[in-house]
């Protein structure tokens, strides 16, 4: 039996990653250092994974942004704007891939970002590969061999990995009309033969090829298309090992079409769908390996070896131990890096930390199990399973879990906690009266740049060099700043910054009873930014108030409305790593509680508009149709929980971004928010089809901007994307904001752009 790895973080342990990137595009270092960067972290990734004895080991895992992207630059699927990137003197083809992924702005040139978009239910962001009809690939960019041939000279034979040409061409979108994208697949495949062909003779014996879609429905026309690429493939390469990996959910009924593909293993996640193996194993034919994914490569909690034995016993006594790989349920791309790096134990107890394990952890578990099913029955080996019993023994009976009050209180919940005293068409009424808001009201969505100085007095405050109430003076100096800017340029409903937040998610949690922290536990969300999820272990109740004081003190700096801002618990639950002990509706009904009382506690403070933030709600939504109206029914309700605690007059906001709305619009409307704000403009606001076509009642801000890029837009653009909401939307449901918050931009590029676009808002208004 075999140990194989799907992916491992790129990111680094010390995020080295994310600062030689940030440096670069601020033009503080140079390529080489990015390149030196790049290769440390994989050469350190390999070798990691080599001494804790992993048998098969990736490659091209690593990336300097995104793997999608790494594949649409392999391809040469690069969108003509980018032309005058690429043929730029002095422009590499690094700038060219940072360019697709950021925008580009300078020497004259004025190109937009790629879209980006969640990678199925996770935070990861991906960059979304862009198809015209008759889109030609080849072999553009080498990395995948070059990082291959990179491993083999450190004495590493790796198996390359790549997004299978199925699911990469199901991540794109068509970007003009007369073609399905699927259809592109002959013009494909010959580069992906390019690629193996040459993988191959450089000595490659084993490829993996990621199929995340094969746990999502499929078409017919998707698994005909799954059919056609593999024999091909397998005819052009009957020699090489290819690894088909499926992860976060169940095969079901693409058990059959997954089984039958010509490849030698197949992987599927155990952890999402344990359910799966039994079908799978007798569906699977003789000669095949099953790879069973027995290691949460999505949460943080130790393995429990006495399940996973058994899992993987099951497996053997029927496909006998040749034919039996494991490794763990997913890339752990998306999981931290090394819980050995925690060493405060008042950040992280002793307690906790025991019944945890980060990706190092993981790989470390994973040749464990091997060790303890092969018998290799050494002391220390032995020793290690009793210790794991301990572990799962110890986290089962801890007194730090249980809240009987909280339990009460969520089993107390009624009918009318989740409704507000009456309806939209009312509630409206009642605001306009006492808000008095111009048309096409201006506002953004809660964040303003958290630069580097913001974030230095957090650290100085971890590390005792200021104290609290020095740091609360500079944030408050700070806050007063961005009020004042704002009243400056005319925005009509303010917000206070976030200055005192290091994220939506952390802050909340940190401030929350049943959540603890990690001081490095990083995970990659988009390019070379990070999220430190927080996790949850226990009941959760919120002993003070959280936002108020922060919240008050910024609006008493101005006669205008300040929004209150809040996470909402779908998002604090789905961001962050989650018990596993009991459903996730349980843990995000005792968040919804929590915030209701903020919600509540706002009002009672002044505070006349409150937005509760609900970004990850889509992202929750389960892979599978058939799964999603159990899901939806709980998340809308505990939002509505959230949020209806307060009086008619009090204006309910909520904020989503990257999200298709198409589906479940029925959804974003029963949580019945009185302005909901969307991130539209990376999309030419093609996501307001689904609201116009729904005759969404409430009122909405689409975005105007793209936030993720430092480019900044004119008014012109953004009207014009306005004249077109308002072709689709009557114009009084209508606010005018960015896409989403500004934290990841510098104040320079937020300035020009927000004067724009409160010039765009009057523009609009005298029309
Ligand atoms: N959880 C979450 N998920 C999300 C989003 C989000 O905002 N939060 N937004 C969407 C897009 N994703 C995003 C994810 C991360 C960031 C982001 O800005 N991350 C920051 C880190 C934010 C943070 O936790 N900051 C902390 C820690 C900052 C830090 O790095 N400190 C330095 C020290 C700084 C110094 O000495 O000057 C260090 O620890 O080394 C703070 O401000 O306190 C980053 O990567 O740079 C933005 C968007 C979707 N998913
Ligand atoms: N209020 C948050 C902000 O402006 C919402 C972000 S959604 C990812 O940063
Ligand atoms: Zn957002």
């Amino acid at each position: 039996m075999q140990t194989q790895i799907l992916g491992y973080p790129r990111i680094g342990s010390q995020r080295e990653l994310k600062k030689v990137c940030e440096s670069y595009w601020a033009s503080t270092t140079g390529q080489k250092s990015v390149l030196q960067v790049g290769r440390n972290i994989r050469r350190e990734n390999w070798e990691l994974q080599k001494k804790l004895g992993v048998d098969i080991i990736p490659s091209n895992d690593f990336s300097f942004y995104d793997q999608v992207l790494d594949h649409s630059l392999m391809f040469g699927a690069i969108p003509q704007r980018y032309n005058p990137v690429a043929t730029k003197e002095g422009n590499t083809e690094l700038d060219l891939y940072f360019a697709m992924a950021r925008g580009y702005q300078k020497d004259g040139l004025d190109i937009t970002a790629m879209e980006m978009t969640k990678w199925f239910d996770t935070n990861y962001h991906y960059i979304v590969p862009e198809f015209q009809k008759n889109q030609a690939f080849r072999l553009f960019s080498t990395k995948v061999i070059d990082e291959f041939y990179e491993a083999k000279q450190l004495g590493i034979v790796t198996k390359p990995v790549l997004i299978g040409p199925v699911s990469y061409l199901l991540l794109g979108k068509e970007k003009e009309a007369g073609f399905d994208r699927i259809d592109l697949l002959k013009n494909l495949l010959p580069v992906y033969i390019d690629i193996l062909t040459r993988l191959q003779s450089l000595g490659a014996t084993h490829i993996q090829f990621d199929e995340p879609f094969l746990v999502l429905d499929l078409s017919e026309q998707e698994k005909q298309a799954y059919q056609a690429a593999y024999q091909q493939l397998r005819k052009a390469f009957p020699e090489l090992k290819f690894v088909l990996a499926t992860y976060f959910g169940a095969l079901q009924d693409n058990t059959a079409l997954a089984v039958g593909l010509p490849v030698d293993v197949l992987h599927i996640d155990l952890v999402r769908a344990p359910e799966q193996l039994d079908e799978v194993v007798d569906g699977i034919s003789v000669g095949k390996t099953l790879s069973l994914g027995v290691i949460d490569g999505r949460n943080i909690w130790k393995n429990d070896f006495e399940n996973s034995l058994t899992i993987i016993n099951s497996a053997i006594e029927r496909l006998g131990k040749n034919r039996v790989w494991i490794a763990p349920s997913c890339s752990l791309l998306h999981s931290p890096c090394d819980l050995e790096l925690e060493k405060n134990e008042e950040v992280l107890t002793a307690e906790i930390k025991q019944w945890m394990a980060f990706a190092k952890q993981k790989v470390a578990e994973l040749t464990t199990l091997k060790q303890l099913i092969n018998e290799e029955n050494s002391a220390a080996v032995k020793e290690q399973l009793v210790r794991n019993k301990e572990a799962q023994q110890s986290r089962k009976s801890s007194s730090l879990i249980h809240n009987v009050e909280v339990k009460n209180r969520t089993n107390a919940i009624k009918q009318s906690d989740s409704e507000r005293l009456n309806t939209f068409a009312k509630r409206r009424i009642l605001q306009q009266e006492t808000l008095n808001l111009p048309a096409f009201a201006t506002t953004t969505i809660g964040s303003f740049p958290q630069t580097p100085e913001v974030r230095s007095w957090r650290a100085k405050l971890k590390k005792g060099s200021l104290n609290q109430e020095q740091y609360d003076q500079l944030i408050a100096i700070e806050t007063e700043k961005a009020v004042r800017w704002q009243e400056e340029i005319g925005l009509d409903v303010l917000v206070h910054g976030e200055f005192e937040r290091n994220d939506m998610v952390e802050y909340f949690g940190e401030q929350l009873d049943g959540f603890t922290f990690s001081q490095n536990g990083w995970v990659q969300s988009y390019g070379s930014r990070c999220v430190k999820p927080p996790i949850i272990y226990g009941d959760v109740a919120r002993p003070v108030a959280m936002t108020l004081q922060w919240t008050s003190y910024a609006q008493s700096l101005t006669s205008k409305y300040m929004k209150g801002m809040l996470t909402g618990p779908v998002t604090i639950l789905q961001w962050s790593f989650v018990r596993n002990d009991q459903p996730r509706s349980e843990t995000c009904n005792q968040i919804a509680l929590a915030i209701r009382d903020e919600v509540v506690d706002l009002e009672k403070a002044g505070i006349k508009i409150i937005q509760i933030d609900e970004p990850a709600i889509r992202e929750g939504l389960p892979l599978r149709k058939a799964d999603w109206k159990t899901y939806l029914d709980w998340a809308v309700r505990a939002f509505r929980i959230s949020a209806s605690g307060v009086q008619d007059e009090t204006q309910i906001h909520t904020h989503m971004c990257y999200s298709e709305f198409n589906d479940i619009i029925d959804s974003i409307s029963a949580m019945d928010a009185d302005v909901i704000t969307i991130e539209t403009s990376r999309s030419q606001m093609e996501l307001l089809n689904a609201f116009a076509d729904f005759k969404y009642p409430n009122e909405i801000g689409p975005g105007v901007y793209d936030i993720h890029s430092p480019r900044v837009p004119n008014k012109n653009e953004m009207v014009s994307l306005l004249k077109k909401a308002a072709t689709v939307i009557p114009k009084e449901q209508l606010w005018v904001n960015p896409d989403c918050g500004l934290k990841t931009r510098g104040w320079d590029e937020t300035k020009k752009a927000l004067i724009e676009m409160v010039e765009a808002a009057k523009t609009m208004r005298s029309n």
